[in-house]
């Protein structure tokens, strides 16, 4: 859908884009980065509205640099700021960024109607837009650009300044975009928890460059572990640390409950899965000690839990320090790690938290 290749916008006095190379196939795709990561500007060159300093990049393989009108006709965009008019309805806009997009009348008007209750706007659509809410506005916004049929849309932070159940409803709006219509989506956001509910594919960018691009069950997947709780016994009245010895002993990495820094808690046991055995190991050894299997549950990380990993972990990953491009100075670690984005901070892993909500 998207490739771009060495992509690089510089302004006077800031790197946007450095050396931005990725491939967005079909699918709903999350492009994740703090405030000022390089997303709005990589969306406006993809549109064509901005020219690139250096390197190329192309949209359903036709050139941003030159096609760009091409381009809008079969992409739909949706800006991150309010730019709708107040003194005019939805009804009203909708129809005409339809006929912008080249629909006859009759059909503008009847794709408006389609798209404004896909969205979930029924008799408000007939209201001033100066007096929605922001959900709704956002929801209007969404709608304009689905309305031409694109076969590609790009969402720029699309869940801006809603609360968490409208947050929910546009993620789940989005979603369904591409399920119930072929749509494929590029939705940006800088909350990394919300894009691994929504997001087939997840990339990472830091300071205009990328830091990583893979599906969302790679980023979680590939430090999956097994959450194992244990009855006690009058043989073994720790059941979970005779269990934690014995998995030990079996080759198996456990994570200790209660230890310094350890992602087990109480009873439970965190067991990394090796492989498809992993489970089997575990099974026999509940079973030699004779104590009571309560739970063995697969518990995959999320994509913020990843990030606060050690980046030594992640061959492709983000180095652990970062350098300003344009002074030169360190500006300190990872996102997920720092406290440059409260959000990116709040998305730090707790144990029931949905992990981006502040
Ligand atoms: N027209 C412009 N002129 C000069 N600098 C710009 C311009 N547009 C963006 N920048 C700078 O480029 C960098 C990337 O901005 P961009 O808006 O693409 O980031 P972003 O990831 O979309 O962040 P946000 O979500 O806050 O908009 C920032 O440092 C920003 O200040």
């Amino acid at each position: 859908m998207i490739a771009t290749q060495s992509l690089t916008k510089r302004y006077p006095r800031v790197t946007a884009l450095d050396r931005l190379t990725m491939d967005i196939t079909p699918g709903v795709t999350g492009l994740v980065g703090a405030n000022g990561a390089g997303k709005s500007t990589l969306i406006k060159i993809l549109l064509g509205l901005a020219p690139a300093t250096e390197g190329t990049a192309s949209v359903l393989g036709l050139d941003v640099s030159r096609e760009g009108a091409a381009i809008r006709e079969r992409v739909g965009y949706m800006p991150e700021h309010d730019c709708l008019p107040p003194d005019v309805s939805a009804t009203e806009f909708v129809v005409h960024m339809a006929r912008m997009s080249g629909l006859p009348a009759t059909a503008a008007r009847e794709r408006t109607a389609d798209t404004l209750r896909h969205v979930g706007l029924y008799e408000e659509r007939y209201r001033a837009m100066g007096g929605y809410s922001t959900g709704m506005k956002q929801r209007v916004k969404l709608a304009q650009a689905l309305v031409h049929d694109p076969q590609l849309v790009l969402l720029d932070e699309p869940t801006n300044g809603l609360d968490p159940v409208g947050r929910d409803d546009m993620l789940g709006l989005i979603r369904r975009v591409h399920t119930d219509f072929g749509i494929s989506v590029l939705v940006t956001s800088h909350l990394l928890g919300e894009l691994e509910r929504t997001c087939d594919h997840v990339v990472v960018i830091d300071g205009g460059t990328l830091l990583r691009s893979s599906s969302t069950a790679d980023f979680t997947q590939s430090t999956a572990s097994l959450a194992v709780e244990v009855t006690d016994t009058d043989t073994h009245p720790d059941g979970t640390a005779a269990l934690r010895d014995a998995l030990t002993k079996a080759g198996l990495t456990v994570h200790a409950p209660g230890a310094p820094g350890a992602p087990g808690s109480g009873h439970l046991l965190l067991v990394d899965v090796v492989d498809g055995a992993t489970h089997d190991v575990v099974r026999d050894a509940v079973a030699d000690l004779g104590i009571g299997l309560i739970r063995m549950e697969q518990r995959r990380h999320r994509i913020a839990e990843v990030f606060t990993e050690s980046p030594e972990q992640h061959a492709e990953g983000p180095p652990g320090a970062h350098t300003d491009r344009n002074t030169g100075q360190p500006t300190g670690p990872a996102p997920g790690t720092d406290a440059r984005t409260p959000e990116f901070a709040a998305a730090r892993p707790q144990e029931g938290h949905s992990g981006d909500v502040a």
